[in-house]
């Protein structure tokens, strides 16, 4: 198994006293597979995606990756961890200002160790961004760094993208589209993808819906 979640509980602490979002979650992820991550505003997709991703800790329970609780990892596994495990494409880009695309699409494969020049030119190909190499992120529209953040990821070649409304500030077409070169190129990498949507109808295009409610997967 690629990714288990055994009984994942999360709480934050704020003015009113503790605020139970994640009641003891499980959920089980095959190499490979696609995963849509479903519930209303509030219900903890972000904060079950931030565990995931080892960006913070869960109060109980274990978040397996490959039989490895993450949680157990000191700051150094939790870091490569980071770095090589798990891939991310939130709704920020977070692309770095100061490096070309070409650059920005190279930077976490060379982290990764996993720097592969062919690959980089087929994820630009199939992404089509071969014309915006040489430009900087500023110099892009939503829908082009959405584009760019995805062939950044997928360079690296995580075993596991974590994907947070990855085309939510895209028109309709425009992100059907990205979601659709997001499916095939993570199935071409052999890699699983876990994918936080609003859309039952984006949802549908991944093989397993998961709802989240009342901190529970239904
Ligand atoms: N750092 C924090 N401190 C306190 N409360 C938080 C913190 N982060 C998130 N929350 C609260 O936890 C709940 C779950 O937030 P989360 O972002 O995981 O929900 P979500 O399902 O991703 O929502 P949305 O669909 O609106 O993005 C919300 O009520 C939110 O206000």
């Amino acid at each position: 198994m690629l990714l288990s979640l055994r009984n994942v509980s999360k709480s934050y602490v704020t003015a009113e006293g503790p605020l139970e979002i994640l009641k003891g979650i499980d959920l089980d992820l095959n190499a490979g597979e696609s995963v849509a991550l479903t519930g209303e505003s509030g219900s903890g997709k972000s904060t079950l995606l931030h565990l995931v991703g080892g960006l913070d800790y869960p109060d109980g329970g274990q978040v397996l990756s490959a039989g490895r609780d993450i949680a157990a990892l000191d700051d150094r596994g939790r870091a490569e961890y980071r770095r090589t495990a798990v891939g991310l494409v939130f709704q920020h880009f977070n692309l770095i200002p100061s490096l070309d695309v070409a650059a920005n699409i190279s930077f976490h494969a060379k982290l990764a160790g996993r720097h592969n020049p062919a690959w980089e030119r087929q994820l630009v190909e199939n992404l089509g961004i071969q014309a915006l190499l040489a430009r900087y992120p500023e110099q892009l529209s939503g829908g082009q760094q959405q584009r760019v953040a995805i062939g950044r990821t997928l360079a690296a070649r995580p075993p596991l993208v974590l994907a947070d409304e990855p085309t939510g500030n895209l028109d309709e077409a425009t992100g059907d589209a990205v979601l659709a070169i997001m499916l095939s190129l993570t199935k071409s990498a052999g890699a699983a993808l876990l994918m936080v949507t609003h859309s039952s109808r984006l949802a549908q295009k991944l093989n397993r819906n998961v709802h989240l409610s009342g901190g529970k997967i239904a």
